[in-house]
């Protein structure tokens, strides 16, 4: 069946609790290839666990409860563990989607630790206290296993001022209240495999679009992020499946003076209520579903999600003085050969043409031939940053990639 990994032999295990799914892989001491991968998607009452191995054969679902993040990770463990009997992990290492102004870098984790996470929370909900007890299950599932918390915000830390700053009076900043920006594991990967794939496009300027259940897009220079569409918290900038994206802030004030909602009730309706489910009237927070759907509703989620996704492309692209590439990927970005190609046609003003061809092959170069612009798909994988990570702090030197 599954390849055994020797008792001598030191695995690392990589947990990434998204807003709709829990993401997981293992992988031995060196090596990009991963022993498993998999992940809990959809997670509610019509989730589904799918775990492969390295030959991409089906492991078998010890408990098929994904009902909610908690019981989708205990069932991800036990299978785990059953694929692998005996197994040894060297470190856990973790995505913790906010790391405030302190966490610049990977950091083992300890009861200081988790109590500072735990205050970024509100700004998080829908990943941060899955993050923290995704790495509170691992310590107690593998005990005395080092925990290696790898930050979202990380990759964005070097930001210039005036792209890490609001237009608030100066205080807010000191207190903290950045645009932090996020999905920088997902950065860090792509940044890499385009430095890997066309050196040429990574010594310039790079515009990555992340979509997924979250969304957002970075604007990357010479490798490094100098501005991105999410901001202090994961609600920012392009609609997602669920949370509103960019806002006027006077509606918040509607909210709360007209309406009378309570601060819950507003923050249920920006996290859970809003985004592609809101803007099709409750049908879906999945772009699969709308796509079938092809409905008004499904389209009128669909058409702002396109429209959205072209301005902050545009935005990213203008910080920059232009794009030399653009990079799709996460669950949308890599697989949906419809949303693609629309926003792409939307901007054949910055040299993008796309070979339809290739987009519906979901190649990694999908842009025409002689297009001013690259176009490519590079699946992301935030998991193998965090493996790398995680042998780097138990002193595993990562090979290049
Ligand atoms: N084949 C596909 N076509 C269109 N959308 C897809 C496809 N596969 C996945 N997606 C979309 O990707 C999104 C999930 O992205 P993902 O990056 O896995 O989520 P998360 O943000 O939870 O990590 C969902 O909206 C899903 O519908
Ligand atoms: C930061 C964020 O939105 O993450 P995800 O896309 O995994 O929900
Ligand atoms: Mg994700």
């Amino acid at each position: 069946m599954t390849e055994t990994i020797q008792a001598d032999s030191r695995a690392f295990l990589a947990l990434n609790a998204g807003s709709s799914s829990l993401k997981v892989a293992l992988f031995g001491a060196t090596g990009d290839r991963a022993l498993v991968t998999g992940q809990a998607e959809r997670i509610g009452p019509e989730g589904v666990i799918k775990l492969k191995d390295a030959d991409g054969r089906a492991l078998p679902v010890v408990s098929g409860d994904i009902s909610n993040h908690d019981a989708a990770l205990a069932a991800i463990i036990a299978t785990v563990r059953a694929a692998f009997p005996g197994l040894k992990l060297a470190a856990v290492g973790h995505r913790v989607v906010h790391g405030g102004v302190n966490f610049t870098a990977p950091v083992e984790v300890t009861e200081a630790v988790l109590a500072e996470l735990t205050e970024l929370s509100p700004f998080a909900p829908l990943h941060q206290p899955h993050n923290i007890a995704g790495i509170r299950a691992a310590m107690e599932a593998f005990p005395g296993v080092p925990q290696v918390a790898c930050f979202d915000t990380a990759f964005h830390r070097g930001q210039p001022f005036v792209n890490d700053t609001f237009a608030l009076p100066h205080r807010y900043y000191e207190q903290g209240v950045r645009r932090y920006g996020f999905h920088g594991l997902s950065y860090d990967y792509v940044t890499g495999e385009v430095a890997r794939i066309a050196p040429h496009l990574m010594a310039g300027r790079v515009v990555v679009a992340h979509l997924g259940n979250g969304a957002s897009t970075c604007a990357i220079m010479r490798g490094r992020s100098v501005a991105s569409s999410m901001g202090f918290s994961v609600l920012d900038g392009l609609p997602m499946g669920t949370r509103c994206g960019q806002v006027d802030p006077g509606v918040i004030l509607y909210m709360l003076e007209r309406e009378g909602l309570s601060t819950a009730e507003i923050r249920d309706i920006l996290y859970n209520k809003s985004g592609l489910l809101g803007l099709s009237g409750g049908l879906s927070n999945d772009m699969r579903t709308l796509e079938e759907a092809d409905s008004p509703e499904s389209h009128r989620a669909i058409d702002y999600f396109v429209f959205r996704v072209q301005r902050e492309l545009g935005a990213m692209a203008a910080v920059m003085g232009g794009i030399d590439a653009l990079v799709f990927c996460g669950g949308i970005g890599e697989n949906s050969r419809v949303v693609r190609r629309r926003i792409c046609e939307r901007l054949g003003w910055m040299g993008v043409e796309i070979d339809h061809g290739r987009n519906a092959e979901s190649a990694t170069i999908i842009s025409s031939e002689f297009a001013r612009t690259a176009v490519m798909i590079v699946p992301t994988r935030e998991e193998l940053v965090i493996v790398r990570a995680a042998r780097k702090a138990v002193g595993i030197a990562t090979e290049a990639a």
